[in-house]
């Protein structure tokens, strides 16, 4: 079976690899040279713990190609699978630009008939859609069949997930296709769903919608504990552990980023109304998130009054740990939020620091080390939960602020070492630590 995979940005990469680790023959194909000359040397371009090494046996073992020539990529292929983006445009509904064209590269350059398997997150009917397209500019006599296959995978932990996820869903229009598709995954040993394509193309945006609910729902949660006096890792502790609730997605914090809970909640808002129904619950945790994402500047704003001339240091820019990807982070906001009231800001990252200055206009110094941004600062605010921060000793705070303030947004600490080591700490839906000499 020849393999060709369209984008390698993390899904198309991740997707390509894994399935080359499987025993398959793939090339994957990218419409960036500088891309597809670096995978060519071997360089991952997206950090990803295990990717390197993965890619790497498999470029030698012959299985995994890479190139920007669709002609090549192409020849031979019996099953494509499409995985470039589908970013947001400004009225919150999903760019299928990259999707139609990728298409259209099938359509031009298929010899024969050839399954289109869409791993992107489309709306339900894009699927039906891009198989009229490309059937409207194949050569006469070429069949092409649809699937879809959307992904599942976390950025951080995407081999991982690749390797032992819950489920694969393969949504098509025939058995036959299905079987090809499952015989593919089969390695895997991951148990597959297959339904219809409409449905198929649901349950990806309905998973993220309801993963996004739950991390809003904790947030509303983290926001009365606080007004109440409760502390809200303990009240998920004690949610989690009723199996019908689950202990996953329930960390409260300042809301969530990445390149897909924001885009693809506004997608199924925009989707729903195009078919005449508000999706209020859904437009809910959208403005919940909006509002969390603000809200250490608000706490640090009640302790501080102004934040004129005050130098704060923000740990963390990913939007989430082992990741560089910034897309969506809470730093983009609270970067510019912080330069805009007066405050001098150093930034701290030890994989994204140098994508600091490449997503975020206003003026930050970026740094890799942990001590320098601290060093003399005002106060800490915590924005990504990388195991660094978490290890870190809170005593550190005092030893390198100039006063021992931290703002917490992932809850990096417990409420007891926070008061041990004599910092003043405010984190997300737990009590204040003012220790009593700030008193
Ligand atoms: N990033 C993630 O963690 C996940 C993403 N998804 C979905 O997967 C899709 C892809 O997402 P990412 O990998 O993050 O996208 P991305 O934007 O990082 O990468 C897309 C790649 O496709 C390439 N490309 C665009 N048009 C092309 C064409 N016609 N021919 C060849 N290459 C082309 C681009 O140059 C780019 O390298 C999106 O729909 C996203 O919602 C789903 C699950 C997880
Ligand atoms: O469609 C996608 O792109 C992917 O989106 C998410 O994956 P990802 O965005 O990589 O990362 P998550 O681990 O889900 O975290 C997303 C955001 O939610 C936040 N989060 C997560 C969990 C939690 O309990 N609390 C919380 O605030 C994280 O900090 C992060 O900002 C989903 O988990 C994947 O299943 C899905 O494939």
């Amino acid at each position: 079976m020849k393999i060709a995979v369209i984008g390698t940005g993390y899904v198309g990469l991740v997707t390509g690899v894994a399935l080359a680790e499987i025993g398959h023959t793939v090339t994957c194909i990218d419409v960036d040279p500088e891309k597809i000359a670096e995978l060519n040397q071997g360089i991952p371009t997206i950090y990803e713990p295990g990717l390197g090494e993965m890619m790497l046996r498999n470029q030698k073992r012959r299985r995994l190609h890479f190139t920007d020539q669709h002609r090549v990529g192409l020849d031979g292929a019996d099953v494509v699978y499409l995985a470039v983006g589908t970013p947001q445009l400004a009225d919150g509904s999903a760019n299928l630009r990259y999707i139609e064209q990728a298409a259209l590269d099938v359509a031009e350059y298929a010899q024969e008939s050839v399954i289109v398997v869409i791993k992107s997150t489309v709306p339900v009917g894009t699927n039906m859609r891009i198989k009229q397209l490309m059937l409207s500019h194949v050569r006469p006599g070429i069949a092409i069949r649809i699937a879809s296959n959307p992904e599942f995978l976390r950025e951080g932990s995407a081999i991982h997930d690749t390797f032992h996820g819950d489920r694969i869903i393969i949504g098509t229009e025939d058995h036959e296709t299905a079987d090809v598709l499952e015989e593919i995954n089969a390695p895997f040993g991951i148990p597959v769903v297959r339904t219809d394509v409409s449905s198929s193309e649901m349950i990806k945006y309905a998973s993220n919608a309801f993963l996004a609910t739950k991390i809003s729902f904790i947030n509303e949660i983290a926001n009365l504990c606080e007004k109440l006096g409760a502390d809200v890792e303990e009240v998920a502790k004690g949610m989690g552990l009723d199996h019908r609730i689950g202990s996953a997605f329930l960390k409260a914090g300042i809301g969530y980023g990445g390149s897909c809970f924001p885009k693809d909640t506004n997608a199924l808002v925009q989707l729903a109304g195009n078919h005449h129904h508000d999706f209020n619950l859904l437009k809910s945790v959208i403005e919940v998130n909006n509002h969390q994402q603000q809200l250490l500047i608000e706490k640090m704003l009640t302790r501080f009054g102004s934040l004129h001339g005050k130098k704060v240091a923000v740990l963390g820019l990913a939007f989430k740990p082992n990741t560089d990807d910034l897309r969506e982070s809470p730093a983009l906001v609270l970067i510019p939020k912080l330069a805009e009231l007066g405050a001098e800001v150093v930034c701290y990252d030890p994989i994204a620091a140098n994508q600091g200055s490449k997503w975020i206009s206003a003026p930050a110094v970026y740094t890799k080390s942990v001590s320098k941004a601290l060093n003399g600062a005002d106060c800490a605010m915590i924005v990504t939960d990388w195991p660094d921060i978490k290890r870190m000793d809170p005593q550190t705070f005092v030893r390198l602020l100039h006063e021992p303030i931290v703002f917490d947004g992932r809850n990096c600490y417990t409420i007891s070492a926070a008061r041990k080591a004599g910092i003043e700490y405010y984190s997300i839906g737990r009590p204040d630590v003012i220790p009593e000499v700030s008193k």
